[in-house]
């Protein structure tokens, strides 16, 4: 999945990924991290989102990072917002209101650039990457988070070899490799959504589960 693969996606508007409404799994689940208000949130590959209103509507301040400036530009417009801009190493910034926005490559933020964040919301950002990437957002990216740093982070479980990604399948195994040690991914919820995935059942896919994970960053030992 390199660049050109999402912005020729935005381009052409096929976003099928994107929801007209907040995700469930974030309003039930979200207030038990216990973030208070005027905390920030880091929304790695957030699109045009509409959690990061919902997230600013909590009171937090919200951190995204996009590739697609045509993303950002939506999300902003559509929010009503016109957003100031700034350019630095890690791209160029959009702020207004609550939200700072960076097109750029959420695999060039350092801690420095994170160093602000206590919450994180991952939904369709690490099951938009193939394995390869996956191993690099949670070794670089995710690493990136200061200690103490809590959120959700969204998966699909199905067999891979019946459906081609994105969105890839993560399955338990796969999220103790990759944050077990440093974040102790703990699942609240798994739920058989087949049903409602037509593009899952067209592909034959037989089994096709939702999985919310609560990770919480470890002191270092
Ligand atoms: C499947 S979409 C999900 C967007 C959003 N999280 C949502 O729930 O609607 C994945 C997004 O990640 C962006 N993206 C992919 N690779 C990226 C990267 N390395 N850095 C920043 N954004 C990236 C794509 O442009 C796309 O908008």
């Amino acid at each position: 999945m390199d660049p050109g693969f999402w912005h020729e996606r935005w381009r052409e508007g096929r976003i099928g990924f994107h929801q007209p409404s907040v995700t469930p799994q974030l309003e039930r689940h979200w207030d038990a991290l216990g973030l208070p208000a005027g905390s920030t949130v880091f929304v790695p590959l957030c699109g045009k989102s509409l959690d990061m209103r919902w997230l600013a509507a909590r009171g937090h301040r919200v951190l995204g990072v996009e590739l697609s400036a045509i993303a950002v530009r939506e999300f902003f417009g559509e929010q009503g917002l016109e957003p100031t801009l700034r350019e630095t190493a890690y791209g160029v910034h959009h702020e207004a209101g609550p939200f700072e926005i960076i097109v750029g490559d959420a695999f060039r933020l350092d801690r420095e650039a994170l160093a602000a964040c206590a919450g994180v919301f991952d939904r369709a950002a690490l099951v938009a990457l193939p394995p390869d990437m996956r191993l690099r957002y949670a070794g670089s990216t995710w690493a990136a988070l200061p200690q103490g740093c809590r959120g959700l982070v969204l998966t699909l479980e199905y067999p891979q070899a019946e459906k081609a990604g994105p969105p890839f399948a993560v399955g338990a195994d796969e999220m103790q490799a990759l944050f077990g040690d440093d974040w102790a991914p703990v699942l609240l919820e798994r739920s058989d959504i087949l049903a409602t995935e037509p593009r899952f059942i067209e592909a034959g896919v037989g089994a096709l589960a939702a999985a919310t994970w609560r990770l919480e960053r470890q002191p270092t030992r």
